[in-house]
């Protein structure tokens, strides 16, 4: 839906293990965004509204089994859809989201060896076919990202497994990629700063976004 700038709704998520580099480049986008005269949102997953905040708390911070864990992620996601993400798109916003749906396949799937068809029927359910309209995935070798995040942040739940949970984590997210090519874009996140953000920004010149 278009909104009184004739701008349309996008929805734009970002993926990749932890401190592959996401947070670094949602900002600038956003800033960016915003000097183009974009109304912006910037919103994650767990997350994004009060009840879903209070869920994350106990996803990351108190151990569970996994259906427990993936009934609780797309709880979250369900509030979040309700009361930002969809609301924000039919009012012709940009929604920058930290992780979606693709997190949950990476971490609880192919992370946590949950089953992926049951992953499939709560997409379907929660989502009603909603997906975003770009997907960026931060694709780097978890050595580099361990080496990165090492004393920059206290670990939560998931940060604290060791480097082969988030090899099965990355290879998650490769296998969501090749299932949904039209979305993802793949930046290789392993090259300085400035090379990962003018790979992005020439994603979204190509789509007409920037
Ligand atoms: N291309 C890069 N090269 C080197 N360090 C980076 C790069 N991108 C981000 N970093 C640093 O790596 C750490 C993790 O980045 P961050 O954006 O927080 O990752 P994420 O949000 O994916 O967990 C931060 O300390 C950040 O400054
Ligand atoms: C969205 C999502 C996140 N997660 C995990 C991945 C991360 O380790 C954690 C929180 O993500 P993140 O927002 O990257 O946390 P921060 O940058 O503040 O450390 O949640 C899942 O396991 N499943 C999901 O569906």
């Amino acid at each position: 839906m278009s909104n009184t700038a004739g701008h349309t709704g996008v929805f734009i998520s970002f993926e990749g293990i932890d401190g592959a580099g996401k947070s670094t480049h949602i900002d600038t986008l956003a800033a960016r965004l915003r000097s183009a005269g974009r109304d912006v949102v910037l919103t994650r997953e767990p997350g994004g509204t009060a009840l879903a905040e209070r869920l994350r708390e106990l996803v990351l911070h108190q151990p569970m089994d996994p259906l427990t864990e993936s009934l609780l992620i797309f709880a979250a996601r369900r509030d979040h859809l309700q009361q930002v993400i969809e609301p924000a798109l039919a009012a012709g916003r940009v929604v920058l989201c930290d992780r979606f749906t693709d997190a949950t396949f990476a971490y609880q799937g192919a992370g946590r060896g949950f089953d992926t068809a049951q992953l499939e029927q709560l997409e379907r359910w929660v989502q009603q076919g909603r997906q975003p309209d770009l997907t960026f995935w931060f694709d780097l070798p978890p050595e580099v990202a361990a080496e990165r995040l090492s004393g920059a942040r206290v670990p939560d739940r998931f940060e604290q497994q060791p480097a082969e949970f988030f090899r099965r984590v990355n290879d998650g997210y490769r296998a969501r990629a090749q299932t949904h090519p039209q979305r993802f874009i793949r930046l290789d996140a392993s090259q300085q700063r400035d090379a990962v953000w003018a790979d992005l920004e020439a994603a979204l010149t190509r789509r007409g976004l920037l």
